[in-house]
């Protein structure tokens, strides 16, 4: 960083005292940062966070499902892979193997089908079972690179797939990124409702909107009689919404199109029943 672009960003400085010095000052370097994901999430009409309170209940697939189906309407959307040890989306978006670009200034996006801009450390790494051990504050700043660093350009819609709970990646982008707010993702099991809680309390303690709450694997539709069947129970995610007085935005039930490949964004290809409700709920909210 130039001295002239740190002393601006000693400017605005909180903790500036008459002994700093912008040309040594950690703390510029941050400001700058700061200011940079200010201009770059400026761009982004709605910054919305995919959470859940536990791991494996579908975040990343609806994540995705809903990308494809906002920009399938015509929207600007792109998803940050904010799950830096298990990244999927490149899979589920059918760009794997592929290279993140970078100019001087900047990472570039890859581009899925619809024209989804996709950003994610497994574009960054060898190959895909290359094992990403970092601690959380490392992770942490990666991402924070990936909010200031990236050429997002205008976009109607970000999604950013969370890693599972209330870790150190969920608390930094809730306190960097200026959130719209957040989608949760729940199974009607009882530990995963159980952990929605967590969340619940998270984002009141954080001060960040929670958008909706997304029912996945809610039950199993028999392919001969089409009768339902509720594995995990019925009703308990939208009592769980009433209890917080919470939006249920849908439900996506347990379907083969989830199976996990880019499958999802052939032309072609169907998306899982409810995913498209969801994007209309979310348009109709936000759009
Ligand atoms: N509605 C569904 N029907 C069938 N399979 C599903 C459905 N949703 C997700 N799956 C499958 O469940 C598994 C876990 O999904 P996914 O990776 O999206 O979960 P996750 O919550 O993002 O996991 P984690 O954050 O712990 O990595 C995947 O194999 C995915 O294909």
């Amino acid at each position: 960083m130039s001295s002239a672009t740190k002393s601006s960003a000693c400017e605005s400085c909180a903790n500036r005292t008459d002994a700093c010095k912008p040309e040594t000052c950690g703390h510029a370097e941050k400001n700058e940062q700061e200011m940079r994901i200010k201009a770059n999430m400026g761009r982004i009409k709605n910054r919305i966070a995919i959470v859940s309170g536990k791991g494996g209940v579908g975040k990343s697939t609806v994540t995705a499902g809903i990308a494809i189906e906002l920009a399938r309407n015509g929207f600007k959307v792109g998803v940050l892979d904010a799950d830096v040890s298990g990244p999927n989306m490149p899979h589920l978006l059918g760009v794997e193997n592929k290279r993140m670009e970078a100019d001087e200034n900047s990472f570039l996006p890859v581009e899925a089908a619809h024209g989804i801009k996709v950003v994610s450390v497994e574009f960054l790494i060898s190959s895909s079972d290359s094992l990403v051990i970092w601690r959380g504050p490392l992770r942490s700043s990666l991402i924070n690179q990936f909010l200031a660093d990236v050429a997002w350009g205008d976009l109607d819609f970000l999604l950013v797939d969370l890693p599972p709970g209330t870790g150190d990646e969920p608390l930094s982008i809730m306190q960097t990124l200026p959130l719209t707010g957040l989608i949760v993702v729940s199974t009607p099991s009882n530990l995963s409702i159980l952990d929605v809680s967590k969340i619940v309390n998270m984002a009141k303690m954080l001060n960040t909107r929670i958008i909706g709450v997304v029912e996945n694997m809610a039950y199993y539709e028999c392919p001969t009689c089409g009768e339902k069947v509720y594995p995990f129970g019925e009703d308990t995610v939208k009592r769980l919404c009433e209890r917080y007085g919470l939006t249920l935005l849908g439900s996506i039930p347990i379907d083969p199109a989830n199976r996990g490949t880019d499958i999802m964004v052939s032309s072609e290809g169907s998306l899982s029943k409810g995913t498209g409700d969801i994007a209309h709920k979310l348009i109709c909210m936000l759009g």
